[in-house]
């Protein structure tokens, strides 16, 4: 695998310039135009990430979710909460987000903690699913080990029925968290490797802006 891997490119560029000075005070702001940015480049799936977390044990895990909203509380995203990471949560709100755009060579990395939404807000997202994500939600079995397709096909078929017959269900676990972040960092590649890197923390006056090393 090695010199099949060797031969790959990784950060060939060319990518946008970097100007530290010129950001703005608060990371929200940039990261919105990063992912304006990643939006306008076409990029598939620009609102995808990684969620890490920890278990119970100290151990990690992390998974692809999808950036539901952005406002002044924070990044949020849905997910079935009676699951695995819905659990690791629970335990230890302390989660990290990680989105990276290829064709910007930009990567943002954000830790802080997860928080729920209100009620309204979880039913309202439900609500907005497609019938089909609405279905496989309801089933609220989201990792569990699955015994056949059949046991699927039929968990979702009643799952149809029971929206047909009641169009506003919602999934009494179904979560709409929002992670506030104490720490984003901004990292924009460069093809000669001097590579940009900004990170803000938060601190009790607001946000401190500090350059990192590459
Ligand atoms: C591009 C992409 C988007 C995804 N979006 C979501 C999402 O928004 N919510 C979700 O619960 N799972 C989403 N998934 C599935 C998760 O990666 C994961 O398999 C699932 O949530 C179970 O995670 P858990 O067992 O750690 O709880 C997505 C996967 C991919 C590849």
């Amino acid at each position: 695998m090695r010199d099949e891997l060797r031969i790959l490119k990784s950060l060939a560029g060319p990518f946008p310039a970097f100007e530290a000075d010129l950001t703005p005070d608060e990371p929200r702001e940039l990261f919105s135009t990063w992912l304006r940015n990643a939006i306008e480049a076409e990029i598939k799936e620009p609102h995808a990430m990684v969620l890490s977390t920890v278990d119970a044990n100290g151990v990690p895990d992390a998974r692809v979710l999808i950036l539901k909203n952005l406002d002044q509380r924070g990044w949020h995203f849905a997910t079935t909460g009676s699951g695995p990471k819905g659990r690791q949560i629970a335990a230890n709100p302390s989660v990290a987000l990680t989105f990276y755009w290829p064709q910007l060579g930009r990567q943002v990395r954000l830790r802080g903690m997860a928080f729920q939404a209100e009620a309204h807000e979880r039913y309202a997202d439900f609500r907005a699913r497609a019938a089909g994500a609405k279905a496989v939600a309801l089933t609220e079995r989201q990792s569990e080990v699955l015994g056949s397709s059949q046991e699927l096909d039929d968990a979702l078929a009643l799952q149809h029925r029971r929206l047909q017959d009641e169009p506003d269900l919602v999934s009494a676990n179904w979560a709409l968290f929002i992670v506030m972040p104490h720490e984003v960092e901004f990292w924009q590649g460069d093809s000669e490797r001097r590579h940009h890197r900004l990170r803000y923390r938060r601190e009790k006056a607001g946000w401190l802006k500090e350059r990192l090393w590459p």
